[in-house]
């Protein structure tokens, strides 16, 4: 097959889709593997480095979509790369379609086939394509809250441990999933006052073994989500109903009520966001106020951390870019039901269930679609 990388162009987007050694097995499967010039630069990967493993390097991303069969990217295609794709072409990258109506019509329009990695399942649980980057995003929440609360950033000059004689801060994370473990993981090492919501009641005992007297467990329900938001100095939104759009869960009520100079970081508003005061922002102006709470809500957190990111990517998509390449797209999801379960659009139709009703079209299951 041919394998078409192109350079990411979300704004400020440094990650790239695979690595040189992901373009060494697929070289090594007889594939053929088009990467578009400098599209690893950010990430510490020159075009050498790929074309010691096989890859031919493309100049421009017209030439890497028009040479390609599937494109592996990072991040969801924008107008100008959904425009390129085709008919024939097989998609395989984030997309996070449930609140994005605009890319949802695009793909739609282009007829291609598009599997999204954060909704692919996997065999034990869990969702293999995403958890890597929740990983990271998980970690760096912390990080970015810890900016969000420096007076430069219009925070209340509050320090996540405190030092002794002075109190650490409050930390509440909602969703104790993959971001949420690892945010509050950060956040207990820095010696953070931490509490976890959740409405999974096995996954707060479980941390509850993990973290004993270090973390406050809590049931998510308005009241306790109410008391949680309000009294924290940081909250983290880490919910996620996979493939839809997150819930609204903090209102614009709680919000209002944390002190002035706290701060919000919603990870989930890729989905869309958990707090009702959130909208999407860049890592290029990462943070805006409401109500005296300074939010962060960058839709692509881990683009910051290129290298670290595209390795950890890439060692989760790889074996599946290598399935669908070497098996073809039908043959490999009928196949795997758990790879599957990423296809969102096939050639005009919505195959995502949550996609679909959040957005209003018809769905069509996978299997459905594929034996069309
Ligand atoms: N902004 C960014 O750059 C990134 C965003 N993300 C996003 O972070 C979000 C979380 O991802 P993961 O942790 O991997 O998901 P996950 O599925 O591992 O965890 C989600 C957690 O939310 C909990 N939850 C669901 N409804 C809830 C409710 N009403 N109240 C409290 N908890 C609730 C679930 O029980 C689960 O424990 C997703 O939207 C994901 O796409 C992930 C990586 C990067
Ligand atoms: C999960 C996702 O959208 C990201 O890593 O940017």
């Amino acid at each position: 097959m041919q394998v078409g990388v192109p350079k990411e162009i979300k704004a400020a987007e440094a990650r790239v889709g695979l690595t040189p050694a992901g373009a060494r097995e697929l070289v090594a499967h007889g594939h053929r593997v088009f990467v578009e010039t400098n599209a690893g630069s950010a990430a510490g990967f020159a075009d050498e480095a790929y074309t010691a493993q096989g890859a031919e390097i493309l100049d421009s991303a017209e030439a890497v979509f028009d040479a390609a069969e599937m494109i592996v990217k990072v991040k969801e295609p924008q107008s100008v790369e959904y425009k390129r794709l085709r008919a024939d072409q097989l998609l395989f990258t984030y997309l996070h379609l449930a609140p994005d109506a605009e890319q949802t019509q695009g793909l739609i329009d282009s007829g291609c086939v598009a599997i999204a990695y954060e909704t692919v399942t996997g065999a034990n649980g869990g969702l293999p394509l995403l958890s890597p980057m929740s990983e990271v995003a998980g970690r760096l929440s912390v990080q970015a809250g810890a900016a969000a609360l420096e007076n430069v950033t219009g925070g209340a000059g509050v320090l996540l441990g405190g030092v002794p004689g002075v109190p650490p801060a409050k930390v509440t994370v909602i969703g104790g999933g993959v971001v949420g473990t690892n945010a509050l993981r950060m956040a207990v090492g820095l010696g953070a006052h931490v509490t976890v919501v959740d409405k999974s009641i096995d996954r707060l005992r479980e941390l509850d073994e993990l973290y004993g007297s270090r973390l406050t467990t809590l049931y998510s329900n308005t009241e306790n989500l109410e008391s949680a938001v309000t009294e924290a100095d940081l909250v983290i939104g880490a919910v996620l109903l996979p493939g839809a759009a997150a819930p609204k869960l903090v209102t614009r009520e709680m919000i209002a009520g944390m002190r002035p100079g706290s701060a919000v970081v919603d990870v989930a508003i890729d989905q869309g966001g958990c707090f009702e005061t959130s909208r999407p922002t860049s890592h290029a102006e990462p943070t805006y106020t409401v109500d005296g709470v300074v939010h962060y809500c960058v839709t692509n957190m881990p683009g910051c951390v290129a290298r670290t990111s595209t390795f950890a990517l890439t060692n989760a998509t790889l074996p599946y870019v290598l399935q669908l390449a070497d098996k073809g797209y039908k043959q490999a999801l009928t196949d795997n039901s758990h790879l599957a379960a990423g296809l969102n659009v096939h050639k005009g139709q919505v195959t995502h269930e949550a996609v679909a009703s959040n957005l209003g079209h018809t769905y069509v299951p996978a299997a459905d679609a594929l034996a069309s």
